[in-house]
């Protein structure tokens, strides 16, 4: 069968939105007609560049003004990539990006200027990280630097989708301003892959849990592999899962504001994954040694009920539930982790 020429493009950035992301391919395809290209091509372009973000074997005197520079690259008709690792995962998707430039450079401009917007400071922010000396030696330090870090990576990423959302005029013009509860989705989504990512990380040596944290209970991140130290894990695994947690509520409140059903639904599927990650990750001294994920038929039940904000509150009810009940009075978190706990059973 012929395939008309300017249609090649765009079936070639589906295909890579397929191979890219189990996660978000299959709720970006599910979005109404007027959003869908523009969220599909918005993800494209952020993960070419945390492709480059991620690459360690790329020198730092060339990863910088890659990242800065991409919001000016993807309007470039014709630019690829091809000096990513050879292991580098997504590295196909850099040495094709031009078939993603050419499907930017086809949405309408309003769309282009959202997405050039957060990919100039996401990429910046990345770049900061990325040549920050402390980042490079312990990871992310502060609490602040944690928030900070999973503002770049994943908050913007929110606040991009709800300017989208509104340009597209499938959402009101308000809930591009809701940029705090935006950021809030992203970094619920964030810090939940990090704590899951723990073991997979440290192996890359990338260090993404707080030393403001882990220094309360072990002198090196890797420590908490070693045998005698199964107490301190799972007391610092708390005090992770209860810095994520507390965003619920606001993430919450964030999805009770919208009106389309399809970007609900958009929405709402990672949020549910996430919470029932958390769930299954609190208390785990297994993610310590592998990677611990929800089971698929856990996941499809999930993606059943997420239609509206009751079944998503009740879900959120549902797995606070079951941290309740692993939660343990000898966890110097106790108090805190039932009233984080508290605050999505009484959100309405
Ligand atoms: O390399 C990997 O596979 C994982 O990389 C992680 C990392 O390197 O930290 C990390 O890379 C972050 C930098 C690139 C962001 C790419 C992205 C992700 C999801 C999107 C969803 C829709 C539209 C655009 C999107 C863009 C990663 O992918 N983390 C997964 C969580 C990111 C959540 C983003 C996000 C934020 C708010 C949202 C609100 C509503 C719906 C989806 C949302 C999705
Ligand atoms: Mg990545
Ligand atoms: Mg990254």
């Amino acid at each position: 069968h012929v395939i008309p020429p300017e249609q090649k493009a765009k079936i070639r950035c589906y295909e890579f939105l397929n191979k890219t992301s189990r996660s978000f391919a299959a709720v970006i395809q599910e979005l109404d007609d007027e959003i869908r290209d523009a969220v599909c091509i918005f993800y494209l372009v952020l993960r070419g560049l945390d492709t480059i973000e991620d690459d360690m074997s790329i020198p730092i005197e060339k990863k910088e003004p890659l990242l800065r520079d991409f919001h000016k690259t993807i309007y470039k008709k014709g630019w690829t990539f091809d000096e990513n690792g050879p292991d580098e995962k997504d590295r196909q998707l850099l040495v094709e990006f031009d078939v993603v430039i050419e499907e930017f450079l086809g949405l309408r401009k309003k769309f282009q200027n959202v997405i050039a917007d957060i990919a100039d400071k996401m990429g910046n922010g990345m770049a900061d990280y990325a040549k920050d000396a402390a980042y490079n030696k312990y990871g992310v330090m502060t609490n602040k630097d944690f928030d900070l870090y999973c503002h770049y990576v994943a908050g913007l990423v929110g606040i991009g989708l709800s300017s989208l959302f509104s340009t597209s005029g499938l959402e009101k013009p308000e809930l591009a301003k809701e940029t705090e509860l935006s950021n809030l989705m992203g970094l619920f989504l964030q810090k939940t892959n990090i704590i899951r990512d723990y073991l997979e990380d440290l192996l890359v040596n990338r260090r993404f849990w707080p030393k403001e944290i882990w220094t309360k209970y072990v002198d090196d991140l890797a420590d908490f592999r070693k045998p005698g130290y199964e107490k301190k894990a799972v007391d610092c695994l708390s005090t992770m899962i209860l810095n994520a947690l507390q965003h619920a509520p606001e993430c919450l409140t964030y999805m009770n504001k919208i009106q389309n059903k399809s970007i609900f639904s958009f929405c709402a599927i990672p949020q549910v994954m996430a919470i029932a990650t958390l769930a299954l990750l609190f208390k785990n001294y297994n993610v310590y040694h592998s990677v611990v994920k929800i089971r698929k038929g856990e996941t499809v039940k999930l993606i059943l009920k997420c239609t509206n904000i009751y079944e998503v509150a009740n879900i959120f009810r549902y797995y606070s539930k079951v941290i309740i009940q692993k939660n343990d009075s000898k966890d110097p978190n106790f108090m805190k982790i039932s009233v984080a706990c508290g605050k999505i059973e009484q959100w309405c």
